[in-house]
C-alpha cells in the first residue's frame, strides 16, 4: 500500500493512501488512539488558537484532540456535536453536515442545554482535519443558531490545495489529497 509520510508537531507518522471515491484518495489520518500526536499537536495549537470560553469539535476524531487542548487550556467543559440523535438526548438542537470522507448528509447535534451553554460565548471550533470545510461551516452554524460566536477554526492539519489556501483556519500542517489516476499529489 503507498503511504505518506506526515510530519507535523515533531511527531512522524507514515500514513496509508486509501481510495474513498472514484477520483480520489487521501493518505487516512487517524488520530484515535495516538496518545504522542494528539498531545504533541494540543501542545502547539495551543500557542496558537485565540481566547475563547469554550471549545467545540464534531465526533469522532476530533474528540481526542479537543478533550487535550481543553485539559491544557484548564477548560472543565467542552461541546461534542454526535452525528445522530441519540435515544438519551433529552432536547436534541442540530444541523446537516458532508465531509470528504462521509460522502452523505448528516446531522450534526448537541443537547439544548450545551446550546444554552453556548449562547453568547466565544467559541473555537476544534477538529483533527480540515478539508473541504463543510464539517467545520457545520459546526459554526450550529453554534451561531446557538447564539454562540465562532472565534476561530484550529485543526492539526489542513488537506488539499483549497484547505490549505484560506487564511480563516489555524493548521499545524498540510496533507495533500491525490488523484486517482496517479499517487502524484494534486497540490
Ligand atoms: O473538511 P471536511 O471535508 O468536512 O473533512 C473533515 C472532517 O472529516 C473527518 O471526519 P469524518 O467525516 O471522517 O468522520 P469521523 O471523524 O466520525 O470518522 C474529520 O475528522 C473532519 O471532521
Ligand atoms: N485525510 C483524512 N483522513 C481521515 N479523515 C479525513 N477527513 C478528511 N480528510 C481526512
Amino acid at each position: 500500500m503507498d503511504e505518506y509520510l506526515l510530519k507535523v508537531a515533531g511527531v512522524e507518522r507514515k500514513l496509508p493512501i486509501v481510495r474513498i471515491a472514484d477520483n480520489i484518495k487521501i493518505a487516512s489520518f487517524v488520530i484515535l488512539g495516538d496518545t504522542e500526536l494528539v498531545e504533541a499537536a494540543a501542545q502547539e495549537l495551543k500557542e496558537r488558537i485565540p481566547d475563547a470560553d469554550y471549545f467545540i469539535t464534531a465526533e469522532a476524531k476530533g474528540i481526542p484532540l479537543v478533550y487535550e487542548l481543553s485539559r491544557l487550556c484548564g477548560k472543565k467543559r467542552y461541546f461534542v456535536a454526535r452525528k445522530s440523535i441519540k435515544p438519551y438526548m433529552s432536547d436534541p438542537f442540530a444541523t446537516e453536515v458532508y465531509s470528504i470522507t462521509t460522502q452523505r448528509k448528516q446531522l450534526l447535534c448537541i443537547e439544548k442545554e450545551e446550546s444554552d451553554l453556548i449562547k453568547g460565548k466565544r467559541i473555537l471550533i476544534v477538529d483533527d482535519v480540515i478539508s473541504t470545510g463543510e464539517s467545520s461551516r457545520a459546526l459554526e452554524a450550529l453554534v451561531t443558531r446557538a447564539g454562540g460566536t465562532v472565534v476561530g477554526k484550529a485543526a492539526i492539519l489542513a488537506e488539499g490545495k483549497d484547505a490549505v489556501k484560506r487564511d480563516d483556519i489555524i493548521y499545524l500542517g498540510e496533507l495533500p489529497l491525490f488523484p486517482i489516476e496517479s499517487s502524484d499529489a494534486i497540490q
